[in-house]
């Protein structure tokens, strides 16, 4: 099952502690753009007094006073620019610095990530939590929490400075402003659900979409083309009645914001001039209310969406931080043994192994056979029958239930699997060619390879011709937005960048399935100089019949069911047998 959902990283509370933790590099810009913060709350403050000793200059005729009250305002003015320049530097630079740096920690988790557990995600999904989910969401969240420390700083600052004036007056208004957070509440907790199922529902779709992108030709080549139409607006369906009812939501929270800012208005007025009239505070002081919770409400309002909008960015990170939350391939940051990475031969070995992707559904099923150091071994059988979870095994991208395996004299379970691969040469059944030029992806198999390296290699699976015939010869660019290769092309490359690492032990799966016969046989030739001091394992779907093989192993329901050499197997007349005789009449092989 391909998972969609991800709030599984817990509650809001953990999601923030797990992110202070991960930007603890951080915690001094943090803490400085918060003393801005406060800094420039305070000069807020000093601008109102400013403007009430003006009004109550003015009013009293008294110069010397006005003279004061311009130069606090100057002061003001002066320290708003040079606070808020600091605290807008800041803020990019923490927004930068925390989005890349966890980014860069999702990346290197998904790289090291145990290959069971990132099968559970479609890749569509896994770029969207990388790219966007940690990106965005924690850029939301610095800037959510930095106006939450400014609200509070503005709110508490104000509230001291009117107290002074009056206090009874301060506690009605804020009374009143209160009425707000309560109001917003209900609406608030709705629309962080909404967000919820919004965010599972794009997910879903985009997941979709990927696919239908990647399985193309499938889609036209089959009738799958209505169904797929209809289970996309489904899908599409599914997302748009999320996003109305945010949409909905957002709009009847705005409303409540506005009818609660002005019935607050009128109150301060009214009350105010009733003060006035009682000669208990001056017009001066009343203006210096109307300012302070003309301001103060603008924060109190932000204040009330901003929590829905740091539910939506905590949703977006939690998402993020299931994947951090993944467990890693054994052993990755050991690191503590050397590694062999020799090209001498090496013997493999597996002794009652067993696996079982999912419980009572067994794989392999207690198997052991050795590969002598040199030989050559051919794991076949019929589709299904766990030739595949064998090299999965072997890779360490699967771990055993039960059972050992061996190459030369470590054992598996004792090693880290990145020292535990760096012994092994593996060509996969899925060719992959990456964005670069053909050097770049050949010499990914031995990364300080010379360009002399890399052309033998190229030579030696048929490529170094058709290489040198493109504009830019080994700098010419393949992959996407480069040059497009055939099935045959990809996967001879991959055989290319395999024989350059040179490691003691040559895995192959299906190592010659897309290519035609001529290709098939070019390649068996030059394995046959290669590997003539190396170990390999094949595995096919076809009976291969080569000369250079010494030991198959004929795989059925997860079980060895018969092993020897080709002439053993011949003449026991068995599921080999079988097998050949049918491949053979099929392909019209004499
Ligand atoms: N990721 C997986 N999750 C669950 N079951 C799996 C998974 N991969 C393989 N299986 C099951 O394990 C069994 C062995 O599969 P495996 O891919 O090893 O067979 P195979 O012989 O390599 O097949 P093929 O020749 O078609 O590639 C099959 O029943 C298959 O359905």
């Amino acid at each position: 099952m391909l998972k969609q959902s991800g709030n599984k990283a817990g509650s809001s509370w953990r999601v923030l502690t797990s992110l202070l933790q991960i930007n603890r590099k951080l915690w001094p810009q943090y803490v400085f753009l918060i003393i801005c913060i406060i800094l420039a709350a305070g000069i807020d403050v000093a601008g109102t007094e400013a403007f009430r000793r003006m009004i109550s200059a003015a009013t009293d005729s008294n110069m010397g006073a006005l003279r004061e009250s311009l130069l606090l305002a100057g002061g003001v003015i002066a320290g708003t620019v040079v606070l808020g320049s600091c605290a807008s530097l800041l803020t990019e630079f923490v927004n930068y610095r925390s989005s890349v740096h966890l980014e860069s920690l999702m990346v290197q988790k998904l790289l090291h990530m145990n290959i069971a557990s990132h099968r559970n995600y479609h890749s569509g999904d896994l770029v969207k939590r990388v790219s966007d989910n940690a990106r965005n969401g924690q850029i939301a969240l610095n800037n959510n929490l930095m106006d939450g420390f400014r609200v509070f700083a503005v709110i508490v600052l104000n509230l001291v400075y009117l107290s002074a004036i009056n206090i009874l007056f301060t506690v009605s208004c804020l009374v009143v402003a209160l009425l707000l957070p309560f109001a917003l509440k209900y609406l608030s907790r709705k629309l962080n659900v909404i967000y919820g199922h919004k965010l599972d529902a794009e997910s879903a779709l985009n997941a979709f979409t990927q696919e239908c992108i990647d399985g193309a030709e499938v889609v036209r080549t089959t009738s799958l083309g209505e169904r797929t139409d209809s289970i996309f607006h489904s899908k599409y369906a599914e997302f748009m009645k999320w996003t109305k009812k945010g949409i909905w939501f957002e709009s009847l929270t705005n409303q409540v914001n506005f009818f609660i800012r002005i019935g607050g208005m009128i109150f301060i007025i009214g009350y105010g001039g009733v003060l006035v009239k009682q000669e208990i505070i001056g017009v001066s002081s009343v203006v210096a209310f109307i300012l302070v919770f003309w301001r103060m409400l603008n924060p109190i309002s932000n204040a009330m969406v901003m929590w829905p909008r740091v539910q939506n960015s905590l949703s977006q990170l939690s998402r993020a931080l299931e994947i951090l939350e993944m467990e890693e391939e054994r052993g990755i940051h050991n690191g503590n043994e050397m590694s062999r990475n020799s090209s001498e031969p090496t013997m493999v070995q597996f002794s009652n192994v067993s696996f079982a992707y999912s419980p009572g559904r067994v794989a392999l099923d207690t198997i052991s056979f050795t590969v002598k150091a040199g030989t050559v071994t051919a794991i076949v059988g019929p589709s299904g029958s766990g030739k595949s979870t064998i090299l999965q095994l072997l890779l360490g991208f699967l771990q055993p239930a039960s059972g050992e395996i061996r190459i030369g004299s470590a054992l598996q379970a004792e090693r880290d699997v990145l020292q535990w691969r760096s012994d092994i040469s593996y060509i996969s059944q899925e060719m992959y060619v990456f964005s670069g030029t053909f050097f770049e992806n050949i010499a990914l198999g031995k990364l300080d390879a010379t360009l002399t390296e890399v052309m033998n290699a190229a030579q030696k699976v048929n490529m170094h011709d058709m290489i040198m015939s493109t504009p830019e010869g080994y700098g010419t660019l393949i992959g996407e937005g480069g040059l497009t290769l055939s099935g045959g092309e990809c996967q001879r490359i991959s055989i290319a960048r395999a024989l350059l690492k040179q490691a003691s032990l040559f895995v192959m799966d299906e190592p010659t399935s897309a290519l035609d016969g001529e290709n098939e046989a070019a390649i068996f030739r030059e394995f046959k100089n290669m590997i003539k001091d190396k170990t390999l394992i094949i595995v096919s779907h076809k009976p291969l019949r080569l000369e250079q093989v010494d030991q198959y192993l004929y795989l059925d329901h997860g079980q060895i069911v018969e092993q020897g050499t080709y002439e053993q197997l011949i003449a026991r007349k068995g599921k080999y047998y079988n097998l050949l005789n049918g491949y053979e009449e099929e392909h019209d092989i004499a």
